[in-house]
């Protein structure tokens, strides 16, 4: 019985070091045999694999899905041949949570997600970062970078008939994990923003005269950089224009607004330099991170334990946290030798530093205004195109209709977009779109009237209760150091 016991011990010995021996040895072998790419989401490259993964249908042996619906952000929804009317009732995500083996390119290759770790924001939102690990069974290093490159060209060849546009709107907590949203727009045409003639084409052209003189900036010793500055009044197509442009030169967007809390010099560096060649950074509200000294509404506020040195921010100032110099140190990086380019929108051209304005950060302006007659008229005309309707039915042909509105239609009083927000409730009515314009401009002027009334008021409090508080703080001291 004894021997037995014995024997039965060194067996189990003999095979559980030989199952260590063979586990090191593939262990051995996947070292040296396999190179392991991590992808983070929220970086762009993510996307790129996640679709040729979509494409590979590597997915196919997945036992684990996760169930989106349609209309949340769809990073794996993205098929092949993407077709935006395409419409389900949900999404299934495959997990990756165990490892799944597929070939590509005649190499076979394992791919593995990690969930990552739950991310709380300031503002109780959560957020996962995962990660992607692929490994390929090479000793051949270029095919690591054919794979990513065949996996981004892909990426764009799914996404020629939309935009993408990536966001920062979320505050984030990794060094990778920053491009946390990203939207699929189709394309909009250019000729449905409508502008004073020959703006758009100017943009475009000059972007594409930029695109193609790579050489030549080289050359001359001039960074290969164009920042685009387009300012105006809201609603009057800023944002749609980048958006159209980007569809029209094959760029994606990646976005942020300097107004969000959580963009500082150290998030706006790190998210620029890891956007990719042949893409836009749209900066929105570029002059938050400018200060007002004429800002009425200033509250000196006391800095806390010294009632002497006050902060001119009181609380809910919107005050971008990123600085000046944070800002022009990534203007002057942005794409210095990869012909990326720049735009940023404000509406308060004025309180934008020259230093900002001089050319090599900002080489054209664009300004944008409230609507014109003719803008108007341009505007009734796309709405109600005569293919669409009956010309029979109506008293009054569409032109002579579209010819009235922009008569009632003050000049730069009201911005395209709420122009387009009033015909949206008329858009099958032209005849009630214009026999109502007259009523809708008077109910919008007592409306902007009440809202400046309130305004003003709102003023006034505001300053009553600065002088009050001044008086008790007695004099107040600039915060400066010794
Ligand atoms: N010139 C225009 N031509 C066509 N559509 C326009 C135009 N201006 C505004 N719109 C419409 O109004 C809406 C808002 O436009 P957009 O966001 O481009 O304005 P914006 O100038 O960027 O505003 P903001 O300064 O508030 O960001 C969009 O739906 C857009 O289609």
């Amino acid at each position: 019985y004894v021997n037995d016991s014995v024997k039965w011990l060194v067996l189990g010995s003999l095979i559980e070091a030989g199952r260590r021996l063979g586990q090191w040895l593939i262990d051995r072998w996947r070292i040296q045999y396999c190179i392991t790419l991590e992808f983070n989401e929220g970086n762009p490259s993510y996307e790129w694999v996640v679709n040729i993964l979509t494409q590979e249908q590597v997915w196919r042996r997945s036992r684990e899905f996760r169930v989106s619906p349609p209309s949340s952000k769809l990073k794996w929804g993205i098929k092949s041949g993407a077709d935006p009317h395409t419409r389900g009732n949900a999404v299934y995500v495959p997990t990756y949570d165990l490892p799944q083996l597929f070939r590509w390119n005649g190499y076979f290759m394992e791919v593995k997600r990690d969930k990552g770790f739950q991310t709380f924001t300031p503002h109780g939102a959560s957020k996962s970062n995962a990660t992607l690990y692929i490994s390929i069974y090479t000793l051949d290093m270029s095919v690591m970078e054919a794979f990513v490159e065949e996996a981004r060209r892909r990426y764009v060849d799914t996404n020629r008939p939309n935009v993408i546009i990536h966001l920062a709107d979320t505050p984030n907590f990794g060094p990778d994990f920053i491009w946390s949203n990203s939207k699929c727009k189709v394309k909009r045409p250019l000729d449905s923003i409508i502008l004073d003639e020959g703006v758009i084409d100017s943009i475009l052209g000059d972007a594409r005269e930029f695109i193609s003189s790579e050489d030549w900036y080289v050359s001359a010793g001039i960074p290969h950089r164009r920042g685009y500055l387009l300012y105006g009044p809201p609603g009057t197509g800023k944002t749609s224009t980048i958006y159209a442009l980007a569809g029209e030169l094959g760029f994606e967007i990646y976005s942020l607004s300097l107004a969000a809390g959580f963009v500082d010099d150290s998030f706006l560096q790190r998210a620029a330099s890891s956007m990719p060649k042949g893409s836009i950074l749209l900066i929105e509200d570029i002059d938050c991170c400018f200060s007002r000294e004429e800002d009425e509404d200033q509250i000196m506020m006391p800095v806390p334990g010294m009632p002497y040195m006050a902060t001119p921010f009181g609380p809910g100032r919107k005050k971008s946290s990123v600085t000046l110099s944070g800002l022009l140190n990534v203007i002057d990086g942005v794409g210095s030798d990869d012909g990326r380019l720049f735009f940023a929108t404000t509406n308060y051209v004025d309180r934008l530093d020259a230093a900002l304005l001089r050319p090599g950060r900002i080489d054209k302006k664009i300004e944008y205004h409230l609507a014109t007659k003719l803008q108007a008229s341009m505007l009734f005309t796309r709405f109600f195109p005569s293919e669409r309707f009956n010309a029979e039915k109506l008293v009054a042909s569409l032109s002579d209709l579209a010819q009235t509105f922009a008569d009632a239609i003050p000049e730069h009083e009201f911005s395209t977009a709420e122009l387009q927000g009033y015909l949206l409730t008329y858009k099958k009515q032209p005849e009630e779109a214009v026999n109502r314009i007259q009523a809708w401009i008077e109910d919008e002027r007592t409306i902007r009237r009440d809202k400046e009334d309130r305004e003003e008021k709102r003023k006034e409090k505001a300053r009553e209760k600065k002088e009050k508080r001044n008086q008790q703080l007695g004099p107040v001291m600039p915060a400066t150091r010794e």
